[in-house]
């Protein structure tokens, strides 16, 4: 579970260019939940995320994981719980390494100092398995450069790379928002079954309505770096999409 009390991130304080970007949020989010964030540009979404995987830290309240306050960890002391997918398909891997290589380097990314793993049978037939379950005959072509994979694999193998290593909390910063529509709906798709497959506790930042009213258990709309919006299992499924609309008009 995620646990934020009274969370405020105040960006240049004291400087005439100072911004309140979290407000004051209170938020709980079950393990297994699917979360939805929608909201304004600059209404606070990513800050809330690099919040909550430490990439920033905050400037009063807390961030707890499973009962563990994290509130001053730093984003890598988080690792073991939360991994993260940005928006750019590039981000995040290799292109001149293999798809293997790249798993493999995700693996030593993430594994605690001691434990030691090769690119021997058990892993490479393990990461086949994995990447045969999206579905996009990638499980043959590991050899394969991944800069030479289409934006939507790529994202597809990074949201796999990802949630392989036993983490717990999925972030997902608007990660179909550089691609094609075809290959959105793939990741979005990937991005679904990953939370639901691994028992994750998924966040996603999103622009795009249809996505916001498509996935998820529920969702939240933040303005000016707080929580407007907040509906849960039964509201967020009876949710229309004109109501989710109505609240950016
Ligand atoms: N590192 C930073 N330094 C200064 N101000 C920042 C920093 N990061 C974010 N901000 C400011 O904090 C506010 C919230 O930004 P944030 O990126 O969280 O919004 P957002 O809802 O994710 O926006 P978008 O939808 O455009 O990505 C904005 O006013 C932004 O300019």
């Amino acid at each position: 579970m995620i646990d934020i009390q009274s969370l405020y991130k105040t960006f240049n304080k004291g400087l005439p260019n100072e911004v309140q970007a979290i407000n004051g949020i209170n938020l709980n989010i079950a393990n297994g939940d699917y979360l939805v964030i929608v909201g304004s540009n600059g209404s606070g979404k990513s800050t809330l995320l690099n919040l909550i995987a430490g990439s920033i830290l905050p400037s009063s309240g807390s961030v707890s994981i499973d009962r563990n306050d994290v509130s001053r960890l730093h984003d890598y002391q988080r690792s073991r719980w939360v991994a993260r997918v940005f928006q750019n398909p590039l981000s995040g891997t290799a292109p001149d390494l293999s798809i293997l290589d790249n798993f493999r380097l995700a693996a030593l990314r993430t594994k605690r100092k001691g434990f030691s793993i090769g690119i021997n049978d058990g892993f490479k037939s393990k990461v086949k398995e994995q990447i045969a379950r999206l579905g996009m005959g990638l499980e043959n072509k590991t050899g394969q450069l991944m800069g030479t994979l289409s934006g939507g694999q790529r994202q597809a193998l990074t949201l796999l790379m990802s949630v392989m290593d036993d983490c717990k909390i999925l972030l997902l910063d608007e990660p179909s928002a550089a691609l094609d529509p075809r290959s959105a709906d793939l990741v979005m798709q990937t991005a679904d079954q990953l939370v639901k497959d691994y028992s994750l506790t998924g966040i996603l930042i999103t622009h795009n309505l249809k996505d916001a009213f498509t996935y998820g258990n529920r969702i939240i709309q933040m303005a000016e770096g707080k929580i407007l919006h907040d509906l849960s299992s039964e509201k967020k499924t009876a949710l229309t999409q004109n109501e989710l609309f109505s609240w950016f008009s």
